[in-house]
């Protein structure tokens, strides 16, 4: 074998490598493990028109609500104090608060559940246009039948994230010291 020469395979891009869709979907899966949620973990991730990522968020309660105070519970009583959906923030509503830029007009918001109304109402306002989801498990109850309602009065598109890889590996270990 010709030393001189690497084999050819580091002379060519390598072509394993992360579409971009998934790539900010993974962002958006990796920000819903830091949910403290015992249910649903949510993640939402924010992307421009240049493929920077401008925000991401994961459903939890407010800064300075603790997570070890306020209830994870949740109850039919629809206005008990007792469960979360008094005092959660929702994963799109935290990453619209999060963004680092100053409009949102024009970007794509990647979630890992297809928004409920009240997000809804905060995307179209933020000037998000399109929605990629994974999961639209609330289908057909009102919340989400009222989100569809105004994302298509508004002309936010929407559409379910198809994955060219099914599952990605994050193995710390594999940055460690070249071997
Ligand atoms: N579009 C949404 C809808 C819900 N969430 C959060 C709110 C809760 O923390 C959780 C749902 O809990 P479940 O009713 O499945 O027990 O997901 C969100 O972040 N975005």
């Amino acid at each position: 074998m010709d030393v001189s020469q690497p084999p050819r395979r580091y002379n060519d891009k390598r072509k394993e490598y992360l579409e971009w869709n998934d790539y900010f979907m993974a962002t958006a899966v990796l920000s819903a493990k830091r949910s403290k949620d015992p249910v649903t973990q949510v993640g939402a991730c924010i992307v421009d028109q240049k493929n920077r990522v401008v925000a991401i968020g994961y459903n939890g309660f407010p800064r300075n609500c603790s997570d070890d105070e306020f209830p994870w519970g949740k109850s039919d009583a629809k206005q008990s104090l007792e469960h979360k959906y008094m005092y959660v923030v929702h994963a799109e509503a935290n990453a619209i608060l999060n963004s680092n830029c100053t409009s949102l007009d024009g970007t794509r918001l990647f979630t890992t559940l297809f928004p409920c109304n009240e997000c809804a109402k905060l995307i179209i306002q933020s000037g998000i246009q399109q929605i990629y989801f994974i999961s639209d498990k609330y289908e057909g109850h009102t919340a989400t039948i009222a989100s569809k309602r105004m994302l298509d009065a508004a002309g936010v598109l929407y559409s379910r994230h198809v994955p060219k890889q099914q599952k990605i590996l994050i193995d710390f270990a594999e940055f460690l010291d070249e071997n």
